[in-house]
């Protein structure tokens, strides 16, 4: 498939053609350096942006937009202030048509998966950068979606955060079993991270291995940054 932004007018930017299968239960990483096709993959893998060519399909059926299955978090995490924590899990939930029960019993169950109990009346704004973090993933884990589309999700944190996050989404990937898409322009992330890594440049796919069998020096040397 292929997605490319004003085809029309003839402009290359964006993504493919390539192809790429996501295997159920799998944490695959998508690396690559700025203007790769990282984050517009995502908006394909998310429903968001419809390819020129080629289909998106989950589970062998098409997909034709936004998917209650398919959830993307991004690295704005795009809480809305004026709502509690348990407010803002409760609107990402509302598409979902839950009834009352369900809702408090999800969103009290994704507080814990991220460690943040007791955290449902409290305001945006008194929580730290890593908390608004926990709370966009938890927001996302609470419509249980089969494929977790995550952008970049931590990088606005400091190192320790984001190891510290990185291990509780390991954790949540082992005990849930969900797919997971993750982006990272840092490649020691990659590798740490996934089971899969795929390398992006220019668009192309230039690598696609088991994190275990690719070194760093191997990934920069595809990525041309050596
Ligand atoms: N809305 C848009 N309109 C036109 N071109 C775009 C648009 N969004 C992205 N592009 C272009 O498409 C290409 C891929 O962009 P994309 O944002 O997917 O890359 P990325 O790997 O996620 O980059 P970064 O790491 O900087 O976020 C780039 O050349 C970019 O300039």
């Amino acid at each position: 498939m292929a997605y490319h932004y004003n085809a029309r007018r003839g402009q290359r930017a964006g993504l493919g053609p390539l192809s790429l299968k996501v295997n159920a239960g799998e944490f695959l990483t998508v690396v690559g350096p700025s203007g790769s096709g990282k984050s517009t993959l995502l908006s394909v893998l998310a429903g968001f942006l419809k390819p020129q060519s080629g289909v998106l399909t989950l589970a062998g059926q098409p997909v034709k937009g936004p998917h209650p299955a398919l959830t993307l978090v991004q690295q704005e995490h795009a809480l809305f202030p004026w709502l509690t924590v348990a407010g803002n899990i409760a609107f990402g939930l509302k598409s979902q048509k839950l009834g009352r029960e369900e809702q408090v019993r999800r969103t009290l169950d994704a507080l814990e998966q991220v460690g943040l109990s007791g955290y449902g009346e409290r305001r945006i704004h008194e929580l730290s950068g890593g908390q608004r973090q926990r709370i966009a993933l938890a927001r996302a884990l609470a419509t249980r979606p089969g494929l977790l589309l995550l952008d970049e999700p931590f990088s606005a944190l400091d190192a320790r955060t984001r190891t510290e996050i990185s291990q509780e989404l390991l954790g949540i990937w082992q005990a849930q079993q969900v797919t997971v898409v993750f982006v990272t322009h840092n490649l020691d992330e990659a590798l740490a991270l996934g089971e899969r890594v795929v390398a992006l440049r220019g668009g192309q796919v230039v690598l696609d291995a088991p994190t275990g069998e690719v070194s760093p020096e191997q990934l920069r040397m595809v990525l041309d940054e050596s």
